[in-house]
C-alpha cells in the first residue's frame, strides 16, 4: 500500500504549493489549440498538459467525462496520461464524481487499487445515495492509501437547491462535511455519534485525513461549519466561474487545508508549454502572496 493520500498530499503541497490544475478538454478549448475534437486532438492536448505541468504542480485533475465522450480510445489516452503524471511527481485526482449503491461503489473505488489500468491517487465521489453508500471507496482508500474529495457545496450557482436542504436541522452540505469528518478519524463508523474534534485548525500536516470535501471558491459566504475536518479542501470555481484568491482567503481563512482547483483559467494559455507553467506559476504566487 502507498503511504495514506492525507500524508503524500502534504508533502506535495509543502514542496510544490497547493495549486490543482484540472484537465478538462472540451471541445471549444481543443478548437482553442488548434487540436481536432478527436482523440488524437485529445492526447496531444493532454500530453501537453501533462508534459508542462506534472514536474511543477502538487495536483493535476482529469475530468473523466471529457475521455469518456471520445470512447475507449479517449480513456486509452487518459490512462498513459495518469501513469506519467504520477511518474513525473503529480498526484492524480480523478473527477469521476461517481455514487452508487454498496456492489456498484466497490467497482467505482478500484480505480484507487495499483492494479487498475487507470491507478489514480485520490477520485471524486457523489454522496446523493446517501454517505453510507460510499463506504466501499473509503475502505479501498484506506486499504490502498487513497483518497476521495466527497461533493459537499458545489460551486454552480443552483447547487444551494439540494445542498441547503435542511436534514435534522444541519443541511445536507453539513452532513457531508460531518461525514467526511468521521472518516478522518479511525475507528468511527457510519450512524455512531460524531467524533470529538481533535485538529480544530484543519491544517495540512502529518495527522491530515485522507478523505476531503468539495466546497466551491464561488460561495458568497462560508454556511458550513468545517471546523475538525482533518482533511483537504478541494476548491473549485476560480478564474473562469469567478471565484478569485480574496475570496478563498475571506471563505476559508488561511488555517484550512484548501486545495485551489483551476481548469479553464490555465488551461486557454496553452498549447505553449511555457506558456501554461506561467499560467500556473501565476496561480501558485498569488497562493503564496
Ligand atoms: O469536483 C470538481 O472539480 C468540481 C466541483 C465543483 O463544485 N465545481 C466544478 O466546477 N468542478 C469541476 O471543475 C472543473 C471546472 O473548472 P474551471 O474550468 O476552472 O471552472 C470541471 O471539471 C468541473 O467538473
Amino acid at each position: 500500500m502507498s503511504a495514506p493520500f492525507g500524508r503524500r498530499l502534504a508533502d506535495a503541497v509543502a514542496a510544490r504549493g497547493p495549486l490543482c490544475v484540472g484537465i478538462d478538454p472540451h471541445p471549444p478549448l481543443l478548437a482553442a489549440w488548434g487540436l481536432t475534437d478527436d482523440p488524437d486532438g485529445l492526447a496531444r492536448f493532454t500530453d501537453a498538459v501533462v508534459d508542462a505541468l506534472a514536474g511543477s504542480v502538487a495536483v493535476l485533475k482529469p475530468q473523466l467525462a471529457f475521455y469518456e465522450r471520445h470512447g475507449s480510445r479517449g480513456l486509452a489516452v487518459l490512462e498513459d496520461a495518469v501513469a506519467r503524471a504520477r511518474a513525473a511527481g503529480a498526484l492524480v485526482l480523478l473527477d469521476a464524481k461517481r455514487g452508487d449503491i454498496g456492489s456498484t461503489m466497490d467497482a467505482y473505488g478500484d480505480y484507487l487499487r495499483p492494479e487498475h489500468p487507470l491507478s489514480v491517487d485520490a477520485m471524486t465521489v457523489s454522496p446523493y445515495l446517501g454517505p453510507g453508500s460510499l463506504q466501499p471507496a473509503v475502505d479501498t482508500a484506506r486499504q490502498q492509501g487513497g483518497g476521495l474529495f466527497v461533493l459537499a457545496r458545489t460551486s454552480n450557482p443552483d447547487a444551494g437547491t439540494l445542498q441547503h436542504a435542511l436534514v435534522g436541522g444541519r443541511s445536507v452540505a453539513q452532513v457531508v462535511v460531518d461525514t467526511v469528518r468521521g472518516w478522518n478519524t479511525p475507528g468511527w463508523v457510519i450512524g455512531d455519534p460524531l467524533p470529538a474534534v481533535r485538529d480544530v485548525a484543519g491544517r495540512l500536516g502529518p495527522a491530515t485525513g485522507s478523505f476531503g470535501v468539495v466546497v466551491g471558491a464561488t460561495l458568497r459566504e462560508m454556511d458550513l461549519d468545517l471546523d475538525g475536518l482533518s482533511g483537504p479542501i478541494l476548491a473549485p470555481g476560480l478564474g473562469a466561474q469567478g471565484g478569485s484568491v480574496a475570496d478563498l482567503r475571506r471563505l476559508f481563512g488561511s488555517d484550512r487545508a484548501v486545495v485551489p482547483t483551476v481548469s479553464r483559467d490555465v488551461l486557454a494559455a496553452g498549447p505553449d508549454p511555457a506558456a501554461l507553467r506561467v499560467a500556473a506559476d501565476r496561480w501558485t504566487a498569488e497562493l503564496a502572496g
